[in-house]
């Protein structure tokens, strides 16, 4: 299986996640924002970072790069999509999910290994997760605070379609405690907190809340592999 990262400009995380990629089995494949070529990747990540600075607001510039226009044709014929931190807010800016992202309720930038429960499995990208498990991953980022109107909330929650929420803190006034959410076919995944830092004993979050030593990151990434073998 062939997972394409998109590298934009003032992307971050593109290497973590390419890395996170290789080690969950399948191989990375980097990806230009100025291209208009997926080079036949089954599925794609989009990484975290400051995309154009963070100008205007996060997300928003980076949604309207070249390679974008193919990123929403794939992901509404069904490839898996998963948007972390500012790849999130580019879903959202995108429309590919719903929702926004607003600067943190307290102001300040916020760095922790943060506590999320798994709030469903059938999305591509947490199947081979425990339904109510709890993980714990790095979060890093100033415009984290996850807000839609009632109805949009209500219509996420009935369609099962909250897919993390924060456990113990809110770390930054997302409403509801939501920390990531998918579309209505599954595919398409955003969330804030980084997997893609938790995939290697030793260098993963190593607090006493964390269930297995730092690399709850890895099952997003098998999980990806997991639903393409079935397919198959
Ligand atoms: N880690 C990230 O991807 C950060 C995203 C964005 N720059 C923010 O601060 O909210």
């Amino acid at each position: 299986m062939r997972v394409g990262v998109i590298t934009f400009p003032g992307s971050l995380d593109d290497r973590d996640a390419q890395r996170a990629v290789r080690l969950a089995g399948a191989e990375p494949v980097a990806l230009w924002h100025g291209s208009h070529d997926l080079e036949g990747v089954d599925a794609l990540v989009l990484p975290g970072g400051f995309s154009y600075g963070d100008y205007l607001r996060c997300g928003s510039i980076a949604s309207l790069s070249p390679i974008m226009a193919e990123v929403i044709d794939a992901a509404r014929h069904g490839m898996p999509v998963l948007g972390i931190c500012n790849g999130f807010q580019m879903l959202t800016e995108a429309r590919l999910l719903e929702g926004g992202l607003i600067r943190n309720d307290h102001g300040n930038f916020i760095c922790r290994d943060q506590v999320l429960t798994v709030e469903t499995t059938a999305t591509d990208w947490t199947g081979d997760f425990e339904l109510g498990q709890q993980i714990t991953i790095p979060l890093k980022n100033g415009e984290g605070g996850f807000i839609a109107d009632d109805d949009t909330l209500n219509r996420l929650e009935d369609e099962g379609r909250v897919v993390f929420r924060y456990v113990g803190v809110n770390p930054n006034g997302s409403l509801r405690d939501i920390a990531g959410i998918t579309n209505a076919r599954g595919n398409v995944v955003g969330l804030m907190p980084h997997p893609e830092h938790a995939v290697e004993p030793g260098f993963g979050p190593d607090t006493p809340e964390a269930m297995r030593s730092g690399v709850d990151g890895l099952d997003f990434f098998t999980s990806v592999i997991s639903r393409a073998l079935a397919r198959i």
